[in-house]
């Protein structure tokens, strides 16, 4: 009677655990052709007991019915843009600048890579995923909810319970590059059937704005969580750091980049320190975001236009694009 139900609830448990091991404390703890056993048993389940197969399963990712446009999605909190910093001395007049408004010595930054990717808007109610958009103009993106079920990094529901009601989380939709390969080594075998990807950038783009995210599933994508859109109902911590701990606990993967820093010093000893390991990173950066890391400070900072005056995006030079 009731046991296929609490057999499938205790599956979905399992995998969504696996899940949350794998991909954002990437420490996974059953190899892969275990964790195929349980998504194949879990589907067999659902298919003898249709009822079970809920939006928020793990078997849910992959819709079937293409789409014939994406609707437009209105971003309450626009998304915001960055003011970019391509010197020290740059970055050293962002921080005086803070250090001036704020009267502060030594401000805390969080300090992150800057993911050469795509920015989009992740919303969550009552803990589950119901709409994702690209960043678009910042006020206005595309609805590819579809396409961000696919990707398995991106949580269907939150982890424990202490999530606001209403949660945005932002963050960037990337290519690692050992997918990239893997996925241009295929297309070159493939006889002209499939087109290889011109680089990893292009290749995000291009894989979330499928009509058919059977295609979308297709692609290696990945994601990284560092901001928040709309929250209700919740409180939320003091602090940028603390924030992006809380988004690990509710199951978003976190750069195990993240750091915080004192001051310029700070901020351009990690500059320096990503820098120095940038070609061996599995994904493609630009630079790296420092953020001012307490919020009343952000909030007294404030913005100009769309641009946050309590963060900035530090570029490093122009990658050769590896032509292919
Ligand atoms: C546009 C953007 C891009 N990035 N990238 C990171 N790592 N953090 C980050 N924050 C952003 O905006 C916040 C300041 C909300």
């Amino acid at each position: 009677r009731n046991k296929p139900a609490a057999r499938a609830a205790q599956l979905r448990a399992r995998i969504d655990d696996a899940n949350y091991r794998y991909h954002v404390l990437d420490d996974p703890d059953i190899p892969d052709a275990e964790y195929d056993k349980l998504m194949r048993e879990l589907e067999a389940l659902e298919a003898e007991h249709p009822e079970l197969a809920t939006p928020d399963s793990p078997t849910q990712r992959v819709g079937n019915a293409p789409s014939s446009a994406f609707a437009t999605v209105l971003h309450e909190i626009p998304m915001l843009s960055l003011a970019n910093a391509f010197t020290d001395g740059e970055v050293e007049d962002f921080v005086r600048r803070i250090v001036e408004r704020l009267e502060i010595d030594a401000p805390l930054f969080s300090v992150e890579p800057k993911f050469d990717g795509l920015a989009i808007s992740l919303r969550y109610e009552d803990g589950v995923f119901v709409r994702g958009a690209t960043r678009g103009d910042g006020a206005r993106g595309e609805d590819v909810t579809a396409n961000l079920r696919t990707i398995k990094a991106i949580p269907l529901k939150l982890r424990g319970n202490d999530w606001p009601a209403v949660l945005e989380v932002r963050g960037e939709v990337y290519m690692p590059r050992a997918g990239f390969e893997a996925y241009n080594e295929k297309a070159r075998a493939s006889d002209g059937k499939i087109k290889p990807l011109v680089n990893p950038r292009n290749a995000a783009a291009g894989s979330l704005r499928q009509l058919d995210p059977r295609i979308t599933a297709q692609r290696p994508l990945a994601f990284y969580a560092y901001a928040l859109g709309v929250v209700e109902g919740g409180k939320l911590p003091d602090s940028h750091s603390a924030m992006l701990k809380k988004l690990r606990e509710w199951g978003f993967p976190v750069s195990p980049l993240v750091d915080t820093a004192r001051g310029a010093a700070g901020c351009l000893a990690y500059y320096a320190r990503i820098g120095a390991q940038r070609d061996a990173l599995p994904f493609d950066i630009d630079g790296v975001v420092y953020k001012l890391d307490d919020f009343a400070g952000q909030r007294e900072l404030g913005f100009v236009g769309r641009t946050p005056r309590w963060a900035i995006a530090h570029k490093f030079p122009a990658q050769e694009q590896q032509t292919r």
